[in-house]
């Protein structure tokens, strides 16, 4: 009965949260109307906002930061990432923030990993993106029994890829660049952080005295407010490793988005932002920056190990995570090819309606780990796949290029685009293309794949 209560006091606190008593809402100088929920996360609420001088639209992400300074700072850590690409090549492919701010919203943190500190929430204004993003489109071929055309696939993709390029070549930005300027911006974001974490600290530290916390949590907060160190380290995102500390400008500094999957890639117009030099095609932007991580990341203990394991099964959508991300093991190292396996699975899932080791692991009724850990994935045309090695995927003779998918007569996906999937799906992380070679792959692809019109071809 206690427990039934609590979970209906959960349920009406959740929908309060969820639904804002008051439908306008100020994020420093804009007034936003709230018009409706778009979607929510683990912790976030994003709605359909309009800004009531100006009756422009935007997404705004509402996350809620119960756990204290941690939370504020991770979602902090998404904000600076948000200004991290405007002014890099390929930056146009990933989502920025229009602004940004902090409030209290008036309760306690207590309970587990609480401090007592006053409970904040992270407000993100991003531009709305009205055609939603590929898993809606998934989900459209699904309940239509249509499917991509493979050229539009295939374009969409090297869009993605031109994003990703964009962090996995990222170079610390020079004083006077325009990315100097977003690294700037990211600086103040720290700033804020850092006096929101001090803020915290100091409120932690008063509570202490009444309530229990652990040792641990208190020393942090000691230090950080002893030593003025903001939460975030020079443009690291939070989670700088010791090779990557104290670069300067032009030094590679990449990072690796870690969370790539349908539900993260937004679809826009390509129409040359006002300039007309836009394709007039779909335009993939890169969403959900809350799970970057600054790359390579050597594993150099078990805890270590252990750490990167844990955040991975917390930011990283399972069915497109890495295999390495499942089992880290020491001396290993984790880097960008994460997302070059996920872009992997992000193909396969827009061709065929989920990814491969979903459909694998729905199909044999194995577990989903044990299938992305031993490569296991076929095409729907195939017999079952003999992994040869760590890696290699070895095509049963009877099903290998006879087989048609979906009854038109027509193999579906064709070879070409069945080889791109095939080396982002490499177990071995060395053997998977980088990002680079995935551009040129895609490029040359492309050409030689039958135009789409509306992007269906069934
Ligand atoms: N800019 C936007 N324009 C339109 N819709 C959006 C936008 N941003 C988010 N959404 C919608 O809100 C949903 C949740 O957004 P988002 O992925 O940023 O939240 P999240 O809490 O990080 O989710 P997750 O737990 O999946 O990581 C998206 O799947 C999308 O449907």
């Amino acid at each position: 009965m206690a427990t039934t209560i609590m979970d209906l006091l959960s349920n009406l606190t959740n929908c309060l949260f969820c639904f804002p008593s008051s439908p306008n809402l100020k994020i420093n100088s804009r007034t936003l109307r709230l018009l409706r929920l778009l979607g929510e996360g683990g912790f976030s609420y994003v709605y359909l906002v309009q800004d009531t001088s100006t009756s422009a639209l935007y997404a705004l992400k509402k996350i809620r930061c119960p756990f204290g300074q941690e939370s504020v700072a991770l979602a902090l850590k998404e904000v600076e990432a948000y200004s991290l690409f405007g002014a890099v090549e390929g930056g146009d492919y990933i989502i920025h923030a229009v602004d940004h701010q902090v409030k209290d919203e008036g309760g306690r943190v207590s309970g587990i990993g609480g401090d007592g500190a006053q409970q904040k929430t992270v407000y993100i204004l991003l531009p709305y993106y009205r055609r939603g993003n590929l898993q809606d489109e998934i989900n459209a071929n699904l309940v239509n029994r249509t499917r991509f055309s493979e050229r539009r696939l295939m374009g969409i993709m090297l869009g993605v890829c031109r994003g990703l390029r964009a962090m996995h070549r990222y170079r610390v930005p020079g004083k006077d660049s325009g990315a100097g300027r977003a690294r700037r911006e990211a600086a103040r974001v720290r700033g804020e952080a850092a006096d929101e974490d001090r803020d915290l600290a100091r409120q932690a530290r008063s509570n202490a005295r009444t309530m229990t916390m652990t040792a641990s949590a208190q020393r942090s907060a000691d230090d950080e407010e002893e030593q003025g160190v903001p939460l975030m380290p020079e443009d690291a995102g939070g989670e700088v490793t010791a090779s990557q500390a104290g670069k300067k400008a032009g030094e590679a500094h990449a990072y690796a988005h870690r969370d790539i999957k349908p539900a993260n890639i937004m679809l826009d117009d390509d129409d040359g932002e006002g300039d007309g030099s836009g394709s007039g095609e779909t335009k993939p932007i890169l969403m959900d920056l809350g799970s970057m991580a600054p790359s390579p990341t050597p594993i150099t203990s078990r805890s270590q190990a252990l750490a990167v394991q844990d955040t991975a099964a917390e930011h990283s959508t399972m069915p497109y995570r890495a295999p390495e991300l499942f089992d880290v093991k020491t001396g290993s190292v984790i880097d960008t090819k994460v997302d070059i396996w996920s872009l992997g699975c992000t193909m396969y899932a827009c061709l065929i309606g989920k990814s491969p080791f979903e459909a694998r692991s729905d199909e044999t009724g194995g577990s989903l780990s044990i299938c992305v850990l031993g490569g296991d994935w076929k095409w729907p045309d195939e017999n079952a796949p003999k992994p040869k090695r760590q890696g290699t995927i070895v095509e049963d003779g009877a099903a290998n290029g006879s087989a048609t998918g979906g009854g038109s007569g027509k193999k579906y996906p064709c070879d070409e685009v069945r080889e791109v999937v095939r080396r982002c799906l490499a177990v071995e992380s060395a053997e998977r293309p980088d990002v680079d070679e995935l551009i040129s792959m895609i490029e040359e692809v492309l050409p030689k794949l039958p135009e789409g019109g509306n992007g269906l071809d069934d």
